[in-house]
């Protein structure tokens, strides 16, 4: 399968509205590879398939998930978060993605982890900035990706969790943890000479 081929699988798995989307997330995944010496064509390949699996029904993702030994804590936790674990997995074998940097930024691009890649921080971030993208702190996410991306990922995983603990809604302990990865990075870079 060529990079067309990969365009048509993905475009025919979704309505017209998030297959704009994922095409501006494209579109911003590739300026930010550039902005921050990411590499553009990974960037521009895991943002075309990131979403391959939003609209695949719930039995469907629960089934891979069994089936394909994901992790199992996620069956405990909004579903949200699923169709980026069980899209790397089948982009893997539908559409014969072999490239684990580009998996992993399609698998974390929802939840994040600690210790992201550039790569994984490029498509997360695209993700919620791309032009289209309208929710209260979008501009400020924006404003800092274009200096500094670890801390518009730490923001825009910031307002996630306010707006799930705003809700009562459980929190997946995987962005915890990255958030966590982040406050270091972005404001004890030093922690480890600290600790010593
Ligand atoms: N750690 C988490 N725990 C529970 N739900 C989460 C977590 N992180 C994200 N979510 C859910 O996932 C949603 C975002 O998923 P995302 O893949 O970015 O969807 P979309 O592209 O449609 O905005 C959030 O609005 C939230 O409901």
């Amino acid at each position: 399968m060529n990079r067309a081929d990969w365009r048509e699988a993905v475009r025919a798995q979704m309505p017209r509205t998030r297959w704009e989307h994922t095409l501006r997330v494209v579109d911003t995944a590739k300026v930010l590879a550039e902005r921050f010496g990411a590499d553009v064509e990974k960037a521009e390949t895991a943002a075309l398939l990131h979403d391959y699996c939003k609209f695949w029904p719930v039995g469907k993702m629960r089934r891979m998930i069994w089936d394909k030994g994901l992790p199992r804590d996620l069956l405990e936790h909004n579903t949200e978060l699923w169709h980026a674990f069980v899209g790397a997995e089948a982009v893997r074998e539908e559409l014969g993605v072999g490239d684990d940097e580009i998996l992993n930024a399609i698998r974390y691009h929802t939840s994040g982890r600690p210790h992201m890649s550039l790569l994984e921080q490029v498509i997360f971030v695209a993700d919620v900035i791309e032009p289209g993208r309208r929710y209260p702190g979008v501009d400020e996410i924006r404003k800092l990706a274009e200096t500094d991306l670890e801390r518009a990922l730490l923001q825009s995983l910031d307002n996630t969790l306010r707006f799930l603990i705003d809700r009562c809604q459980k929190v997946y302990p995987l962005t915890l943890a990255a958030r966590n990865d982040l406050v270091d990075r972005v404001h004890r870079p030093n922690l480890k000479e600290e600790s010593l």
